[in-house]
């Protein structure tokens, strides 16, 4: 188990515009798809969670759309495909992550963070995330859901110090690939793994991102296109390793 530093007691100044994705609540946009009572028929649920775990990424589902959407976590006309954009996207990353510790840096509502720690009770998270509330929300939910693999740190990722570096690293809706990169590389441990959640313009973001991705010496630079023909939208993972 991961034990915070420090840091997690640490009030940093917040500044939320660091996030170019970021428009208010985490989550907002209108949508159209999402059934929560057939989701076992879900292939991307079928391989990814199992009895126990579709529970607990249903009762977080419920939690978003209700509590999460009161916090302004969720904006409420994203609630209809809460499932396909949002839990679901993040549960197709899972197989990506092997055991050891994980960061997510920037987990707002808990995305990708609290949905993989749901989906891979085998691996350590630690979620890096600056704003109270959204600490506060996350530190809640990984108690109600008694994730005990979930440790919450309260700091901006270029300020954090964390007890040891992490494996992998992921984000999602955090910031660009070029501001990205510098920010999580000195996090990681020799050989780790940049795990990001891109949306469909990544490629333009890698181009724009080549000086910081030879600056950090990241080798195996891959664009991972999950979910074809299970999700309506393809789910885009850049990942690297840091050499
Ligand atoms: C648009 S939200 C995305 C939240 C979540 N990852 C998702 O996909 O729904 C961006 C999040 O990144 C956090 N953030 C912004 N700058 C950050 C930084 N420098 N380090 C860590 N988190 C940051 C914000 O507080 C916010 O919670």
């Amino acid at each position: 188990m991961h034990h915070p530093s420090a840091e997690d007691r640490r009030t940093p100044t917040v500044n939320d515009s660091s996030a170019p994705h970021d428009s208010g609540s985490d989550i907002g946009q209108a949508g159209s798809i999402g059934d929560l009572e057939s989701v076992e028929a879900e292939p991307a649920v079928a391989s990814a969670l199992f009895g126990h775990q579709i529970e607990l990424a249903r009762r977080y589902t419920s939690n978003l759309v209700t509590r999460g959407e009161e916090l302004g976590l969720i904006g409420p006309l994203e609630l209809p495909r809460i499932w396909t954009r949002h839990i679901l996207n993040s549960v197709l990353v899972a197989p990506l992550l092997r055991p050891g510790l994980v960061g997510d840096v920037g987990s707002g509502a808990g995305l990708p963070g609290l949905v993989l720690a749901i989906a891979r009770p085998d691996v350590e998270f630690v979620l890096i995330e600056p704003m109270e509330r959204r600490v506060d929300w996350l530190r809640d939910q990984a108690a109600e859901l008694d994730l005990e693999n979930v440790t919450v740190v309260r700091a901006r990722a270029e300020e954090v110090r964390l007890d040891r570096p992490l494996g992998q690293v992921t984000a999602r809706a955090v910031t660009a690939l070029s501001k990205l990169i510098p920010m999580t590389a000195p996090l990681l441990i020799h050989e780790g793994e940049m795990v990001f959640l891109k949306g469909a313009r990544v490629a333009d973001e890698v181009t724009a991102a080549a000086r910081q991705i030879k600056k950090a010496h990241l080798r195996d630079v891959e664009i991972i296109e999950l979910g074809a023909g299970v999700l309506p939208e393809i789910t885009r993972v850049f990942r690297a390793t840091v050499d």
